[in-house]
């Protein structure tokens, strides 16, 4: 199995483009279910996590086309000729479940497995289901799977109980032909919905409102295939702002929106890390003194629990002591023991964490539990004195597209090994 080798690097310059969003780029793949004709995404991330759905969208019947040198899909989806995901696939990617919102729409019937619980926490997708129900969906679970039956979709009214950033999807991409009107209220308002809603739209749909919490969908009779660009993944550009501040480096991020990364922004700056905005991109410079400060997850635009594991290693070598409170998932803490034996101080009481930062880390073997576990562990890595071996590194490789050759042009010293 692949391992990362990481040594004790020296500050990291230089420049970095930031790849498309991996949570946008898996729901605009499944949204391309809906549509007549031919559909050519741009800044498709080279991720794991669109392999798999490459390969679900091919089970389904859609012909697609990779080429990851213009880092471009093109998607034929005149005909949907099943209706059925594969378990295999499915266990292996939560985003696989935004094709049953498509599928009804399209076709009238869905059969998914259920996606059950992860590493972070138990990722229910009753809202999901909730959605579809008051869309006029018959929905059975059985046997670990979920099955949803609809001659025809009638537009209502749906509040979800919490803003629900894959209910909120999944529903939307549910509605786009229903009859009338539907209204999510207390929707999901994530920069990542607003490229769905975007991409929805220029394919035919009448989406309004995408990024307030209430969205409203007008009932469209047929979309078809379009262009379209997935917006920078902030989740990897706050990896790489931490990745600078962290090595007390200096470096300049590539194809971002400043606008998405505020909260990180403002912790950061917190933190006491210089970040300056410009036209062309984020300039992050690590040369003072790393402060303690707290955070709280929250849906956008408060702290993004994807941000929680790498912003902790920050924060492990940080002067004075933080607390870091997880309020989305009920157990993504699952990377403070690896961080402890790198020698990180840390604390778990019930969904805080206590970190008193320490001067120095060090480099032991460590297993990436999830994907942003996986790179937290780099990050501390980077700094750790002797050297970190980090198993389990697919995760990684789901979500970050070539982080280790990334780093590397930086001047990190790490390798991926056989
Ligand atoms: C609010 C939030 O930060 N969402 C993140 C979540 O989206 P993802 O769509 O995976 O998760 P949700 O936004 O749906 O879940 C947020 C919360 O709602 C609960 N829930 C969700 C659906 C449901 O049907 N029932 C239910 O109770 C979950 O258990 C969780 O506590 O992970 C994605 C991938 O890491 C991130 O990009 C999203 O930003
Ligand atoms: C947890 C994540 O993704 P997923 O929902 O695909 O597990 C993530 O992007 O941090």
């Amino acid at each position: 199995m692949a391992k990362l080798v990481v040594h004790k690097s020296p500050p990291l310059r230089g420049s970095v483009r930031i790849s498309g969003s991996k949570n946008a780029v898996l729901p605009i793949l499944a949204a391309s279910l809906l549509a007549d004709g031919k559909s050519k995404i741009g800044d498709i991330p080279n991720l794991k996590d669109v392999v798999i759905m490459q390969q679900l969208l091919q089970h389904l019947g859609v012909t697609v086309k990779w080429s990851k040198t213009k880092g471009e899909i093109e998607l034929t989806t005149d005909h949907i000729s099943e209706y059925e995901a594969p378990y295999d696939l499915v266990s292996q990617m939560r985003a696989s479940f935004l094709i049953m919102g498509p599928l009804l729409a399209r076709i009238g019937k869905a059969k998914i497995p259920l996606p059950g619980g992860c590493a972070i926490g138990s990722r229910p997708v009753d809202l999901h289901l909730k959605g579809f129900s008051a869309l006029g969906a018959e929905i059975i679970q059985q046997n670990g799977y979920v099955e949803a039956y609809a001659d025809k979709l009638t537009g209502t009214k749906i509040y979800l109980d919490f803003p629900s950033v894959g209910a909120t999807e999944n529903i939307m991409m549910a509605a786009v032909f229903a009859e009338g009107t539907t209204i999510i209220e207390n929707a999901a308002v994530e920069p990542e919905i607003v490229d769905l809603a975007n991409y929805l739209n220029k394919m035919g749909a009448d989406i309004r409102g995408a990024g307030t919490d209430s969205i409203k969908i007008n009932g469209v009779k047929k979309l078809t295939g379009t262009t379209h660009c997935v917006i920078p993944d902030r989740i990897e550009a706050g990896t790489f702002m931490i990745a600078g501040a962290i090595t007390r480096g200096e470096v300049f991020l590539e194809n971002v929106v400043c606008d998405h990364l505020k909260p990180i922004i403002a912790k950061l700056k917190e933190c006491n890390v210089d970040v300056t905005e410009t036209e062309k991109g984020i300039r992050v410079y690590g040369g003072n003194e790393i402060k303690a400060v707290d955070i709280k997850t929250l849906p956008y635009p408060g702290f993004p629990t994807d941000m929680q594991a790498p912003f902790m290693s920050l924060l492990s070598v940080a002067e004075g002591t933080s607390m870091v409170i997880e309020t989305v998932f009920e157990n993504r803490f699952m990377h403070v023991g690896e961080l402890k034996r790198m020698g990180a101080q840390i604390k778990i009481e019930s969904r805080s964490a206590i970190i008193d930062g320490v001067k120095n880390l060090t480099g032991t073997q460590v297993k990436a539990t999830d994907l942003r576990a996986g790179a937290a562990l780099i990050l501390c890595a980077l700094v750790a004195d002797e050297t970190t071996e980090i198993s389990d590194i697919y995760h990684i490789e789901r979500g970050y597209s070539e982080m280790e050759k990334k780093l590397a042009a930086l001047g990190a010293k790490i390798e991926k090994v056989k």
